[in-house]
């Protein structure tokens, strides 16, 4: 196996999404990598959220092949369930819009996200949940992972707030930090800097750049924060109307005439 191939961690074949009569995704082929931040970029409408919505399982694909290759398997995404995506293909999604339980702790939403690992380790079992020294084992990793991504995201001292109550800013790297908390080999980001100032979009930079460095898993971003994408993503995948335009690094997607045309001439 060839050094590029070795970590390619999702691959998308020839997705096509249609809608009845709306074809959102046409035909659309790409590579992930593992270690690495995949930014798929367009104007509004162009169907980047629909493509995440087909890896996630939220839709099935009309066509297409997308392969999730990691722990010596290969996981066919658009066979799968969204559960099973989530849970077996170790798949994590942020959403455009903030989904956290606001009326949890900040320390609860990063312990419900583990709940599937830690009930495997009660053997699904009452007996399991109450006596069983796996489960205070895998109880005390969970908190232990937790109170890791709280110290990452300058939130140890908030843990026993309400989520609800954070500011906006510290929600989605909240969010952020519950994802990794599932311990993915794909995190797949809507538009994270959404909303937030230019100081808080730096920040969430440098998260982004120390999961990438830090952890064995891919990132898949969407995000119209131009700076962001430029500044983090080693690959960048442009659609418009559902078609890939381009794709390649920042410099090269910078200077593209199609991309530059998608975008009505703004700079990118
Ligand atoms: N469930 C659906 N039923 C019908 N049309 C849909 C559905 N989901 C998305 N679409 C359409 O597919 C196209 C692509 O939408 P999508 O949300 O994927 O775009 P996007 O690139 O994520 O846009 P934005 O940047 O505004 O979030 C749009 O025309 C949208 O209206």
């Amino acid at each position: 196996m060839s050094e590029i191939q070795e970590h390619v961690l999702l691959k998308v074949e020839h997705l096509t999404m249609a809608f009845s009569g709306l074809i959102a995704v046409d035909d659309v082929s790409f590579v992930a990598r593992k270690k690495a931040i995949t930014a798929i970029i367009g104007p509004n409408g162009a169907g980047k959220t629909t493509v995440f919505n087909c890896l996630t399982g939220f839709y099935v694909p009309t066509s297409g092949r997308l392969s999730l290759l990691h722990s010596e398997k290969t996981f066919l995404l658009e066979r799968m369930r969204g559960f099973q995506i989530a849970q077996k293909a170790a798949v994590a999604r942020t959403f455009q819009n903030i989904r956290l339980f606001p009326g949890m702790s900040v320390l609860e939403n990063l312990m419900v996200a583990q709940h599937h690992r830690l009930m495997r380790a009660s053997g699904y079992s009452l007996f399991g949940l109450l006596g069983l020294k796996a489960f205070r084992q895998a109880e005390h990793n969970a908190v232990e992972l937790a109170r890791y991504w709280l110290t990452q995201i300058d939130l140890l001292s908030y843990a026993d707030v309400a989520a609800g109550n954070l500011p906006y800013g510290a929600q989605r790297k909240l969010e952020i930090a519950r994802a990794m908390c599932t311990q993915p080999a794909l995190l797949c980001l809507d538009e994270p800097a959404a909303g937030l100032n230019p100081a808080e979009s730096a920040a969430l930079s440098q998260l982004l750049l120390f999961i990438k460095k830090e952890h064995e898993v891919g990132i898949l971003l969407i995000e119209h924060d131009m700076r962001v994408v430029m500044d983090i993503s080693d690959h960048i995948v442009v659609l418009d109307y559902g078609r890939k335009i381009a794709e390649g690094n920042p410099q090269s997607i910078r200077e593209n005439p199609a991309v530059i045309a998608a975008y009505l001439g703004e700079e990118i």
